[in-house]
């Protein structure tokens, strides 16, 4: 059977969702399609349940550090299943209210997989066809294929954020955002964790001195990071897996692991969507070729957003973002560009560590006048009041504008802190402007006029 509509979105998560409701809202006939639950990366196999996990290791981590200072919890520790449970409470009422919504804005919520079959035509797996005004490309992101022999024994994030019982040894393939955070979990909840990381320091996507002063809490908590460490193979054994890798690009190094997992990557997930059939075109690695508007260049009927469009980095708040442009291109003609300054991003460790705006190597590199404080502050009240060790701060300002450019925080609430960095480089504070706000006393933000 055929149907039309205006809009048709394949994918139901962050990006998706945005469109097809803004799209409804304005009157437009529209239908939004997914093989999985309802509700995307985020909500069901990212950053809510991870962060629900990441309460838990926090709680340990609190009594941890305020143990001989006036609090005794001397049994305390995660219940994996417990937490996993409490975790659920979050994702599984998700897909229904997501469907529930869908159908409360007269949304055609179709549970298939979708693929092109002409520039203006998707067929689902069923056998539906849909054809529209405009496709929406809001597909998301997958697991990075590493082409080694044992690739298929790796779990990926979504069977993490599901296992039942927290096996004993862990190892973790790559050295990003989600080793980081559950390297942290994990041996929190008393794993025993190996990270094996191809790079030359962890969490790339963050300051180089900042991660240096974060390791020593992987270190404290017992977590093995193996820095230019390569994964080459996983063998299954008697006793669970073999992974074989190679460090500085010669020395073989083989770990003993009870299970291990995907971190090393993600990539547009665009194979399954018969791209050719519209004439939609890739680039070289692999990337829909757009144009400034989020369309593609060669399908003027399609456009992406999110994970899938990877015109911004592959964040939550940037798949919104993106959906918002679209939705503004299609309703008022291609004049919206989206416009990623000032993007916060956070790797949920603990204590977390956090960026927004240019790196010092992007600083220089764009030849800027700049004054830059940087300094590792474990003595700041922030930190003292609340026993952690790790506290530093890396800030950039222009030198002839006074404008904020760049912020690498690392320590607790530093989440929360970034984000008033990116409202100054989103929205052209100066330093004298956040020096001269008022900031609740005592609470992490109070510390900014210092870093300035
Ligand atoms: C473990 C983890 C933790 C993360 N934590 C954070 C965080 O703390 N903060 C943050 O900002 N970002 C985080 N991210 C990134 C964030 O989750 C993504 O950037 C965001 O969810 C992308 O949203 P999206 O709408 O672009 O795609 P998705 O939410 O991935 O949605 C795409 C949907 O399309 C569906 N789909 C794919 N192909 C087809 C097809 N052919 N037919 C039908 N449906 C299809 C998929 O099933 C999927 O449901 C995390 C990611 C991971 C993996
Ligand atoms: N808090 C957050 O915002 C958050 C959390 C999790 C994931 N994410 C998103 O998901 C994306 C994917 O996360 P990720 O951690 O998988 O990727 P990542 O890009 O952060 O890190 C992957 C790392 O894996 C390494 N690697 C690749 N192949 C390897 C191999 N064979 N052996 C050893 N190391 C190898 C790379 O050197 C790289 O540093 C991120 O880019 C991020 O945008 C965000």
């Amino acid at each position: 059977m055929t149907k039309n509509y205006d809009l048709v979105v394949i994918g139901s998560g962050t990006a998706a969702m945005v469109a097809s409701h803004r799209m409804a809202s304005a009157g437009r006939k529209v239908a939004v399609a997914d093989y999985r639950p309802f509700g995307g990366t985020c909500a069901l196999r990212g950053c809510d349940p991870k962060k629900m996990l990441v309460t838990g290791a926090q709680a340990i981590d609190d009594v941890r550090r305020m143990t001989g200072r006036g609090v005794v919890a001397e049994d305390a520790q995660i219940l994996w299943r417990d937490l996993i449970a409490f975790k659920r409470t979050f994702t599984g009422p998700v897909p229904e209210k997501q469907e529930r919504r869908y159908a409360d804005h007269g949304i055609d919520a179709y549970h298939a997989q979708a693929r092109f079959v002409g520039p203006n035509a998707i067929e689902l797996d069923g056998g539906d066809r849909l054809e529209a005004q405009h496709i929406l490309i809001a597909a998301g992101a997958r697991p990075a294929p590493l082409g080694f022999p044992g690739e298929e024994f790796l779990i990926t994030n979504a069977e993490f954020l599901e296992l039942e019982e927290l096996p004993e040894r862990i190892v973790l393939v790559g050295g990003g955002y989600i080793a980081a955070e559950f390297s942290h979990i994990a041996a929190r909840a008393c794993a025993k964790v190996t990270i094996l990381q191809r790079g030359g320091h962890m969490l790339p996507h963050f300051d180089a001195d900042l991660v240096g002063w974060l390791m020593e809490k992987f270190r404290e908590i017992g977590i093995d990071v193996r820095t230019r460490t390569s994964v080459e193979g996983v063998e299954k054994t008697d006793r669970g897996f073999l992974v074989r890798a190679r460090a500085d690009g010669a020395q073989s190094v083989t770990v003993e692991a009870d299970l291990v997992v995907h971190a090393a990557g993600r990539i547009p997930d665009l194979d399954s969507l018969n791209l050719q059939a519209a004439g939609v075109k890739q680039d070289g690695n692999g990337h829909l070729k757009l144009n400034e508007f989020l369309q593609s260049i060669s399908n003027p009927a399609v456009y992406a957003a999110g994970d899938a469009a990877r015109m911004g980095s592959p964040l939550t708040p940037v798949s919104s973002h993106d959906a918002k442009v679209v939705v503004r291109n299609l309703l008022e003609g291609n004049r919206h560009r989206p416009d990623y300054r000032g993007v916060p991003s956070v790797a949920f460790t603990i204590p977390p560590i956090a960026s927004v705006g240019l790196s010092e190597q992007e600083a220089r590199e764009k030849g800027l006048k700049f004054r830059m404080k940087s300094q590792l502050v474990p003595d700041w009240y922030t930190a003292r009041r609340v026993a952690e060790t790790v506290y530093g701060f890396k800030v950039l300002v222009d030198e002839e504008t006074d404008l904020v450019i760049g912020a690498h925080l690392v320590g607790p609430h530093v989440d929360e802190v970034i984000n008033l960095f990116g409202l100054a480089i989103r929205h052209g504070l100066t330093a004298e402007d956040l020096k001269t706000t008022m900031f609740a006393y005592p609470t992490g933000a109070s510390d900014i006029s210092y870093m300035l």
